[in-house]
């Protein structure tokens, strides 16, 4: 079993290639074999479960950091970093409801991964790497089939968001036909979930992503 305390020095680096948000899935032990079959293709992984309580998130963020770690692929935890820090996880994800960033990353030190969302807006987007983001969020990209209401932001948006020096992610909508178009503006990473694990050979579809990069 691998010692989830002691991270592998490949976990704190953020890659290029797809970064998978994990589907809002109750059963801990589906999620984990989910998630298992696709992870060796994912630069990143994000815990981001709406359907789930405190006590499932928990317990289903302690069941995947180990398989995490096994594949060196650095886990965040989505919305709630005060869970990312209880558990250990390599960093959280904040949106513009999930608190303040300078506070998440006081706590979770120098060493963590902490993405934010910034939508269609370079405004956010500045003041996110003035507070110390990691990596900076753009989209939805294309229409979400998780998230069909989200906000959109164009690919000339995440091009004029290189100054920044952070690394780009665009999320929302993102299949392997129209990654291209969003690594060709720039993105460092395409943030995905339905386009993974409702796809019918959900391995081959994360395949098909990195081979976009
Ligand atoms: C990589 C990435 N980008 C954007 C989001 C969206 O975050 P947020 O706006 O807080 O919305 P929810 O995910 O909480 O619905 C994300 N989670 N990950
Ligand atoms: C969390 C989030 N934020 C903007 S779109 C989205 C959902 C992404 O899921 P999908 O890849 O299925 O569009
Ligand atoms: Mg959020």
């Amino acid at each position: 079993m691998p010692d989830v305390n002691v991270p592998p020095s490949s976990v704190r680096t953020i890659g290029r290639g797809l970064y998978l948000l994990t589907p809002d899935d109750t059963d801990t032990a589906r999620l984990l074999a989910r998630v298992s079959a696709v992870i060796d293709h994912a630069a990143l992984l994000q815990y981001r479960n709406k359907r789930a309580d405190a006590v499932l998130a928990r317990e289903q963020v302690a069941a995947l950091l180990p398989l995490c770690r096994e594949r060196g692929v650095p886990l965040l935890v989505n919305d709630d970093w005060r869970l990312a820090l209880a558990c250990g996880t390599d960093g959280a994800h904040l949106g513009e409801s999930d608190g303040d960033l300078r506070t998440a990353r006081a706590a979770l030190g120098e060493d963590a991964i902490i993405g934010a969302s910034c939508y269609d807006s370079l405004a956010t987007a500045e003041a996110a790497a003035a507070a110390g983001a990691s990596y900076l969020a753009f989209g939805a990209c294309f229409p979400s089939p998780t998230k069909p209401l989200a906000r959109r932001a164009t690919p000339e948006l995440l091009s004029s968001a290189a100054g920044f020096g952070l690394p780009r992610v665009a999320i929302g909508g993102i299949t392997p036909d129209n990654a291209r178009i969003v690594i060709e503006a720039g993105a460092d990473l395409v943030a995905v979930i339905s386009g993974v694990f409702d796809a019918p050979d959900p391995a081959a579809a994360a395949r098909a992503y990195r081979q976009a990069f």
